[in-house]
């Protein structure tokens, strides 16, 4: 899809740049932030179910296949912060992909709240370690982006824009363009755009692994300070143990070779997660046990 939909996007964005211009001359600054309610996915909706998933590609001059994904079983609950954690190669973002519906798999099945996945849609909402941002859109215009698409009035979209750079600690770059932004603002955007859309569900991958270690700590409070008022359920891609640990509430760690799920690790740290709880008994345990785990599968 990503390719129809890219250009579809770029289409629009850039047969719509003066109605653009003229939302942001005409609307209210002071447009009420839309309410949590009317924007957000519902506490109890974003379980997603994936079962007896297996993906096979071939490549190579010989078309030799290779098994990227075998027998993945996993349930994740409504409102639930989940991350991979594996080696690379072991099909971590092919598995984020079919979550997307972005790619198809071979066997198995995908259900966002029952519903199978079929193909891309609104419920999930993706955030990917490369800045995908339109450059000729403001901060402002990029999260309205998909709500215009969906036909949300200019009052609407405001109201959006208004929540996520606020959640997103944005006011102040509202009419900034993407180039004049660091990567740590680019991702707050990243989160925002996905967010505009109430997806039920948060599809992340490795969106702070670009960045430095300092913007890569405040990002991960920002996340969880995200993912406590947005209520959507998030699954999370990393190579990075401390970042799995400090976000997530479980932890599933995957191997390669077919890539497959092999132990989950529930996270029992208090629910407030302070640069503290990086010094917590639980946290170095666990850092312990999956660092173990992980160095025999790198
Ligand atoms: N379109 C494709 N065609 C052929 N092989 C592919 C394709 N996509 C992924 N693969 C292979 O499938 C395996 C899993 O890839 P994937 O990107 O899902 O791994 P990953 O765990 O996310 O790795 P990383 O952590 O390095 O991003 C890799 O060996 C990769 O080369």
């Amino acid at each position: 899809m990503s390719e129809t939909a890219e250009v579809l996007a770029v289409e629009e964005a850039e047969t719509s740049a003066q109605d653009e211009a003229s939302a942001e001359n005409t609307a209210d600054a002071s447009v009420p932030e839309a309410s949590s309610a009317e924007n957000t996915a519902n506490e109890t909706l974003g379980a997603i179910a994936i079962r007896g998933v297996g993906k096979s590609f071939r490549s190579g001059k010989k078309k030799a296949e290779f098994r990227a994904l075998d027998g993945i079983d996993l349930e994740i609950g409504a409102n639930e912060f989940v991350t991979i954690l594996g080696p690379s190669g072991c099909g971590k973002s092919t598995l984020l992909r079919i979550v997307a519906g972005l790619e198809e798999a071979d066997e198995g099945e995908v259900a966002v709240d029952g519903d199978e996945v079929v193909g891309p849609g609104a419920d999930r909402g993706m955030v990917f370690q490369g800045y995908t941002l339109f450059p000729w859109l403001t901060v402002r215009q990029n999260i309205e982006y998909g709500p215009k698409l969906n036909g949300a009035s200019i009052l609407g979209r405001r109201a959006i824009s208004n929540r996520y750079l606020r959640i997103t600690r944005l006011e102040a770059f509202a009419n900034h363009y993407p180039k004049q932004l660091s990567g740590g603002m680019k991702q707050r955007v990243a989160i925002a755009r996905a967010l505009a859309n109430g997806p039920k569900v948060l599809l992340m991958d490795e969106p702070f692994g670009a960045l430095d270690a300092q913007t890569k700590l405040e990002m991960q409070e920002t996340l969880l300070d995200v993912w406590e008022k947005e209520k959507t359920t998030v699954l999370f891609i990393t190579h990075d143990i401390d970042e799995a640990i400090f976000l997530s509430q479980r932890i599933v760690v995957m191997g390669a070779g077919p890539g497959r799920i092999l132990r989950e690790f529930p996270v029992t740290l208090p629910a407030e997660r302070t640069a503290e709880v990086r010094e917590h008994p639980e946290f170095l345990k666990l850092r312990r046990e999956l660092a173990g785990l992980l160095k025999h599968k790198e």
